[in-house]
């Protein structure tokens, strides 16, 4: 496990004007990020100056207490609200154009929220390819790849159920089809699986794990669990509390795949620690 301090972290970080990003370095780059909410009666600062790269294929996991910044940091890279200053740069391009989002480097991207909202009317087949449905591809190709991406999360049985039909569990892992339908290159998840029970909870930690390394895709996982946090995550990045800054990066070293039993080994027990002592040393 290798802990970076906030210092090492700030002093390493590039910023746009003494390090342009190059052409691809790295699947997602952010550079510089703030951003303050303001109205009229009230200024929000949520993020300062956020720096992180996170190469292809990669699983970061972003943690941090309420209210730190990690929604709003996720939501600028899904190029849903954007930046009050720096920029995201997927694959080396800019994702915001001012207030404007770069439509095809949002192509690339895959979101997928606490709550899964998909279509009440629509089967698990229409739900997963519905944004193949968008982007105008062909019925033929939409079934065979909400079939290929139903089996890929385990729901190639219930192609036909409707999401009333299934649990909660079954109803997220029908949002993850969805949000990998356009083969994004890079997965961005708020909380996926913050409203399941534990148990149905692990499940879909090791079903994440299972599609990742079959996707090979890079993914950035927000969740107040810091356990999760540490069995997902390739590094755990900590936000401090309001404004969100990077307080800490750690690397997670434990082999993969990564079976539950992982959670009872010291290495995967002392990173928890770690990750705990700093979240708590935030109060003192
Ligand atoms: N649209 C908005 N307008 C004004 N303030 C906002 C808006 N969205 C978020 N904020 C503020 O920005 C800060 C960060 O919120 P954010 O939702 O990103 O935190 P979070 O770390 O995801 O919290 P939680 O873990 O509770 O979901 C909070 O103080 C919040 O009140």
């Amino acid at each position: 496990m290798v802990q970076t301090s906030p210092a090492d972290v700030r002093a390493d970080a590039p910023t746009p004007e003494n390090n342009p990003p190059e052409a691809a370095p790295a699947t997602f780059s952010i550079k510089s990020v703030s951003k303050v909410f303001a109205t009229k009666t009230q200024r929000t600062e949520a993020l300062q100056d956020i720096n992180l790269d996170i190469s292809e294929g990669e699983t970061v996991s972003l943690i941090g207490r309420s209210g730190c910044g990690k929604s709003t940091l996720l939501r600028i890279m899904a190029g849903l609200l954007p930046p009050t200053e720096g920029n995201v740069y997927v694959s080396g391009k800019p994702l915001w154009k001012g207030h404007a989002v770069e439509s095809g480097v949002l192509e690339q991207l895959g979101v997928v929220f606490q709550e899964p909202h998909l279509f009440p009317w629509f089967d698990i087949t229409d739900n997963i390819a519905l944004p193949l449905k968008l982007r105008g591809v062909g019925k033929t190709e939409r079934r065979r790849r909400a079939t290929e991406l139903a089996d890929l999360v385990g729901l190639g049985d219930f192609l036909k159920s409707y999401p009333r039909e299934l649990s909660g569990g079954m109803r997220q892992r029908v949002a993850i089809a969805r949000a990998l339908s356009r083969d994004p290159e890079l997965l961005l998840m708020d909380e996926p699986f913050g409203a399941l029970d534990a148990l149905t909870r692990e499940k879909m930690n090791l079903e994440l794990q299972r599609i990742t390394q079959a996707t090979e895709a890079t993914v950035v996982f927000v969740t107040h669990d810091i356990a999760e946090a540490v069995f997902i995550g390739d590094r755990v990045v900590q936000l401090t509390p309001r404004p969100g800054r990077i307080q800490s990066i750690v690397e997670v070293r434990l082999d993969r795949p990564r079976p539950l039993d992982v959670q009872a080994t010291e290495a995967f027990g002392s990173t928890v620690r770690d990750l705990r002592h700093a979240l708590e040393s935030e109060e003192s």
